[in-house]
C-alpha cells in the first residue's frame, strides 16, 4: 500500500503486567497485544488478559495473538478478553481466521527460503484486514528478536501491513522509513526480559517511530 509516512502505527506485543500496558496507553501506543499461543514465554490466560485489558487507555487497541490454536480456546479469549483484532501466526487459513467475526491480521513467515508475493497473500487470504511480516518460518521461532531482510516485503500490497521481527530502539527508525509500514510490532525488542518490558526501551521505541514519521521522504518532495 504506497503511503506518505505521516503516523506509523504502533503495537507492542506480549504484555504480562498490567503496568506495563498503561505505560503502552501513555506513550501513545495504538495497540498492544496478547499471546494466546502454547509454548511462547509471554503467553497469558484469558483471565490476565481480562485484567490487564481494564488498564488499557481509550481508544487503544487490544490485540489477541494464536498460533495454531484450537477453534474453543479462540472462541475462550474472544468471549473474556473483547480483542477488537486478532493475530493469527500460525497455519491457519482463511476460513478458520474469519469464523470468529473479528477482523484479523495474518503473520506471514519471512524466515523461510520463500515468501508469497502480493496476490498470492490476498488470494489466500481474501478476508484478512492486513498482514504482519515477522521473522519467523525456517528455524526461526517468533518472538526470537531477529530480523529478516526488509525488501523482501512483496511490493503492491493493496491491504495495511505491519514490520515484525527483531525490531527495538536502535533499528525501528531505518525500518520505518525503509518500508513505509501501515505500523511496526516489536515485542522481545522493548523487553528486559521474556515478558518483562522495559519502561525506556518502550519510550524510545515510540520516539523513534515519530522520528522517522517527521522525516522529509524523497518521494514526499518531487513535484509536489
Ligand atoms: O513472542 C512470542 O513469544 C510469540 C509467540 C507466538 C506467536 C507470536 C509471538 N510473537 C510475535 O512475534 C512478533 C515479533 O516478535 P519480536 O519483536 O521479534 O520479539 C510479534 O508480532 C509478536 O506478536
Amino acid at each position: 500500500m504506497s503511503r506518505i509516512l505521516l503516523r506509523t502505527r504502533i503495537k507492542f506485543c506480549g504484555m504480562t503486567r498490567a503496568g506495563d500496558v498503561r505505560l503502552a496507553g501513555e506513550l501513545g501506543v495504538d495497540a498492544v497485544g496478547f499471546i494466546f499461543a502454547a509454548g511462547s514465554p509471554r503467553r497469558v490466560e484469558p483471565e490476565e488478559a481480562r485484567a490487564m485489558r481494564n488498564a488499557l487507555a481509550p481508544l487503544v487497541n487490544a490485540v489477541a495473538v494464536f498460533r495454531n490454536n484450537d477453534g474453543d480456546s479462540v472462541r475462550e479469549v474472544v468471549r473474556q478478553v473483547r480483542p477488537s483484532l486478532l493475530q493469527f501466526h500460525g497455519e491457519e487459513d482463511d476460513a478458520f481466521c474469519r469464523s470468529f467475526g473479528i477482523p484479523y491480521i495474518k503473520a506471514v513467515p519471512m524466515g523461510g527460503p520463500m515468501a508469497l508475493d502480493a496476490t498470492g497473500l490476498r488470494l489466500k487470504f481474501p478476508s484478512a484486514s492486513g498482514f504482519l511480516f515477522d521473522s519467523h518460518g525456517g528455524d526461526a521461532q517468533p518472538g526470537s528478536g531477529s530480523a529478516f531482510d526488509w525488501k523482501r516485503i512483496p511490493p503492491g500490497l493493496d491491504l495495511p501491513f505491519f514490520v515484525a521481527g527483531g525490531l527495538d530502539p536502535d533499528n525501528v527508525f531505518n525500518a520505518a522509513l525503509g518500508t513505509l509500514p501501515w505500523g511496526v510490532d516489536t515485542c522481545s525488542g522493548i523487553e528486559s526480559a521474556p515478558g518483562i518490558k522495559d519502561g525506556d526501551r518502550m519510550r524510545r521505541f515510540v520516539q523513534e517511530v515519530r522520528r522517522a514519521d517527521c522525516t522529509d521522504l524523497p518521494e514526499r518532495n518531487s513535484g509536489d
